[in-house]
């Protein structure tokens, strides 16, 4: 590696500077020859009735539901290194040039320059990631490790983007013409705090001020170039997920970053490892225009809207957005639902019944006591009830456990606010196996009937790791004697579940939606291959899960939580899989039991 003192002196060092300052003004000129290797299924365009979206992308062919749309390696990602961030059991240190996971991808080489902060899975990936690291190594260099592990991977995108526009003069002409929304920060500056921003945008505004000198001091390039690059990662990265869904880090690709956004989008970003793939939710027709959704659907409207303005600045006009009322709020006749005053958690049913209308309001105050504190503003008690997942004393818990009970009869299942309830209880169950799977169970059951009904798959939130630690907790509880279950019944429920999550799974990752017979064969061989193993020990079940998760793309250490299966284990798997397959109209309703809270 170089030292600071020689990179300034370098020409790469010069060629930074002159492309920030490139990056600073807009050309407005059309920007299709910078994409030139776009496929030819996708064009870009310029839509003329969604205010200032300028541009969006449409498809030059016809698309069925589930197929590839296109096919790329994100022009730039960045793994998370801080652990206190949206840290979850499953996740794992990945490699920051492949992005798997070191524990099942390799050991590990650490970079010696800057005390191990990024790592690799091997020397290959270490060579591939040099020309950017090094640099970005020297940056690092700078702060002592206490303050290096607080930089989160935002800054980091920044900086790294910063890097590449020094070695790619297309990126530096994509960029130029990308939405960053940066005037909003410079209005905000100059209008001395006029400018009416939420707390979320002014704790932004005020990062973006500490990684913009950070950059100046380092790079002596021009601020509001800088600037505009801090926005350009807000307004244009994405999560990165692993194949469950979880956040692992962000990217920015040039080619994504021109998709605009729907409530109710038409394709979805889907990860096999590090390749990202864009799949038709359901049949486009040429000179469609593609929309990705830029927050969690399936999230109060209100809440959505919030999001979309406070880090997008737009309001948004699609149908879910137009609708009288909110649909995640349904009354049970199906015709009616809540509808959200702006302001408050004051709400009034349309064309539902009043006793829905209060179930709802009391839900809401109820999330809202446990998920928020008392002085938020009104915005960010939104946020938190629909983003918070707050750890729950046991009175909060038997609180909700009860309002779930109460409400259920009263309000439909799939309504956001009982999905809610369940998700906490859900991870706050986690030293309960029992209620952990209920839950579990019953979450993945409404996002299920979702996918259904919006011919859309979100995330299930379900996964196989998490079947697999439910079954396998209950086998040990059963087999120590702990409870006293009748396994059949316990069984039929978790080969449900793990049908419902090869479902997910084949829809997922094959081009084509193949018809449930062929998941339930699939699945149905995937648990042969478990009992398969000859000896039924740790060790074995350990390989067959590491198998797996190096199949389903890195990201995971499925054998951190797999518990160790025995012969009599095994043969309870047997019988359910000797009686070949679930009946279908046993699929969809065999979780009564559950629902005994
Ligand atoms: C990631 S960019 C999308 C590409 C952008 N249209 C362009 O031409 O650069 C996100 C920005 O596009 C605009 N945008 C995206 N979806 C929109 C929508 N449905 N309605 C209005 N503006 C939208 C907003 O300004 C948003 O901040």
């Amino acid at each position: 590696m170089t030292g600071i003192g020689s990179f300034k002196h370098s020409s790469e060092f010069q060629r930074i500077k002159a492309s920030v300052k490139k990056v600073s003004t807009e050309t407005g000129e059309s920007i299709s020859k910078y994409y030139s290797n776009l496929p030819n299924n996708i064009s870009i365009n310029n839509p003329q009735d969604r205010g200032n979206a300028k541009r969006g992308v449409v498809l030059t062919r016809p698309h069925q539901a589930g197929e590839t749309i296109h096919e790329f390696l994100p022009y730039l990602e960045v793994a998370e290194t801080n652990e206190s961030i949206d840290s979850t059991d499953s996740k794992d240190t990945l490699c920051a040039h492949c992005m798997k996971s070191l524990s099942v991808a390799g050991a590990g080489i650490e970079c010696g320059d800057c005390s191990g902060f990024v790592k690799y899975c091997c020397e290959e990936c270490m060579d591939a990631d040099l020309l950017v690291h090094k640099v970005e190594c020297l940056y690092l260099s700078a702060f002592d490790e206490r303050e290096r592990a607080q930089i989160s991977c935002v800054e980091r995108l920044i900086l790294r983007l910063i890097i590449c526009l020094g070695q790619d003069n297309n990126l530096v002409s994509q960029c130029r013409d990308l939405t960053s929304h940066h005037e909003y920060y410079f209005k905000f500056k100059q209008e001395n705090n006029l400018v009416h921003v939420s707390p979320s945008q002014e704790a932004l505004f005020d990062a973006t001020e500490s990684y913009s000198l950070g950059f100046l001091r380092f790079f002596e390039a021009d601020l509001k170039g800088l600037i505009k690059l801090c926005f350009i990662i807000y307004v244009n990265s994405t999560v990165l997920q692993n194949f469950y869904e979880e956040p692992v880090g962000i990217m920015f690709d040039p080619f994504f970053s021109l998709i605009n956004h729907s409530c109710e989008p038409n394709c979805i970003l889907v990860w096999k490892g590090r390749t990202a793939s864009l799949r038709a939710l359901r049949p486009i027709a040429t000179n469609e225009e593609l929309f990705v959704s830029y927050c969690p659907v399936f999230t109060p409207k209100i809440a959505r809207q919030q999001q979309l303005r406070n880090s997008f600045y737009f309001d948004c006009t699609c149908q879910m957005c137009s609708t009288e009322f909110d649909r995640w709020f349904p009354s049970k006749s199906g015709l009616g639902g809540m509808n959200w005053d702006k302001t408050g958690l004051d709400g009034v049913m349309i064309g539902g019944s009043e006793d829905e209308q209060q179930s709802y309001i009391e839900l809401m105050q109820e999330l809202k006591s446990v998920c928020s504190s008392e002085d938020m503003d009104d915005v960010s008690v939104l946020q938190s009830i629909s983003t918070g997942i707050p750890q729950l004393n046991p009175e909060e818990r038997l609180m909700l456990s009860n309002l779930a009970y109460k409400h259920v009869s009263v309000v439909p299942r799939q309504s956001w606010p009982m999905y809610k309830l369940f998700l906490l209880l859900k991870n706050n169950t986690i030293e309960d196996p029992i209620a952990n799977l209920r839950f579990t169970v019953l979450t993945t059951d409404i996002e299920n009937s979702l996918e259904h009904q919006l011919d859309f798959k979100v995330s299930l939130g379900m996964s196989f790791y998490e079947i697999c630690i439910g079954i396998l907790k209950l086998i040990r509880m059963q087999r120590q004697g702990e409870i006293d279950w009748n396994l059949d019944m316990l069984f039929w429920s978790a080969l449900i579940l793990a049908l419902q999550a090869n479902k997910h799974i084949v829809l997922k990752y094959n081009s084509n939606f193949q018809p449930l017979t062929q998941d339930l064969k699939s699945v149905v061989e995937d648990l042969r291959s478990l009992r398969k193993v000859d000896t039924v020990n740790e060790a074995d079940a350990h390989v067959y899960l590491e198998q797996l998760s190096q199949e389903l793309g890195g990201g995971v250490n499925l054998a951190k939580y797999c518990q160790p299966l025995e012969k009599e284990d095994v043969a309870q798997f047997n019988l359910i899989l000797e009686s070949g397959s679930v009946p279908d109209d046993q699929m969809y309703s065999n979780f009564g039991w559950l629902l005994q809270i």
